[in-house]
């Protein structure tokens, strides 16, 4: 089973992160934590920072406009409730933003999910599912996306979907 425990080589320098991990407080931190052990696993160069687009929309549209010039191949960006700071990403930048949906207090993220899937025609965000195994998603996602133009990435994933595909294999029912 993938245990994450072991960080790969990386495939780009520490101090120019491929992906940006974001998300709208540090409340986020339990499920979003999932994408950047995700990334660190593969050695994939990422940053995480809270950037809120309600309590923070003009650091919001800072990062976004510096987000392609930075070198930033893919966005994950997670959010509770009213989650609007996927789509403002999206509609401020055309790196491809990876929406998770934050388990909300009362909601359960329904409202999350939703108001991270139903973006209007023209801006997308590619959205997972609800919670951690959505964070792992978009990051696993965002290291597919690398794979296409890194060989050696390809190959740890390749290798990555065998140890899954074992792990299910191997797996023994209570009889
Ligand atoms: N949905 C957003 C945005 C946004 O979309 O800009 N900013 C913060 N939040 C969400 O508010 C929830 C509660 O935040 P606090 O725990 O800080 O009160 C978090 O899940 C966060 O993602």
């Amino acid at each position: 089973m993938n245990t994450l425990s072991t960080p790969e080589t990386p495939s780009a320098a520490p101090d120019k992160p491929l992906v940006g991990v974001v998300m709208g407080s540090s409340s986020d931190w339990d499920t979003m934590q999932h994408a950047v052990q995700m990334l660190a696993h593969f050695g994939v160069a990422h940053e995480a920072r809270v950037v809120s687009a309600h309590r923070m929309p003009d650091d919001l549209f800072a990062y976004a406009e510096q987000a392609g010039p930075r070198g930033l191949q893919a966005i994950i960006a997670g959010a509770g409730g009213a989650a609007h700071l996927p789509g403002m990403m999206a509609a401020k930048t055309t790196v491809p933003v990876l929406g998770v949906p934050v388990a909300s207090r009362h909601l359960q993220g329904v409202d999350s999910l939703h108001s991270i899937v139903q973006m209007p025609k023209g801006v997308p965000v590619a959205t997972f599912a609800i919670g951690n195994a959505g964070a792992a998603n978009a990051a696993l996602f965002a290291v597919s996306m690398l794979a296409l133009h890194d060989a050696d990435l390809a190959t740890r994933l390749q290798a990555f979907r065998a140890e899954q595909t074992e792990a299910a294999r191997a797996m023994m029912l209570p009889l």
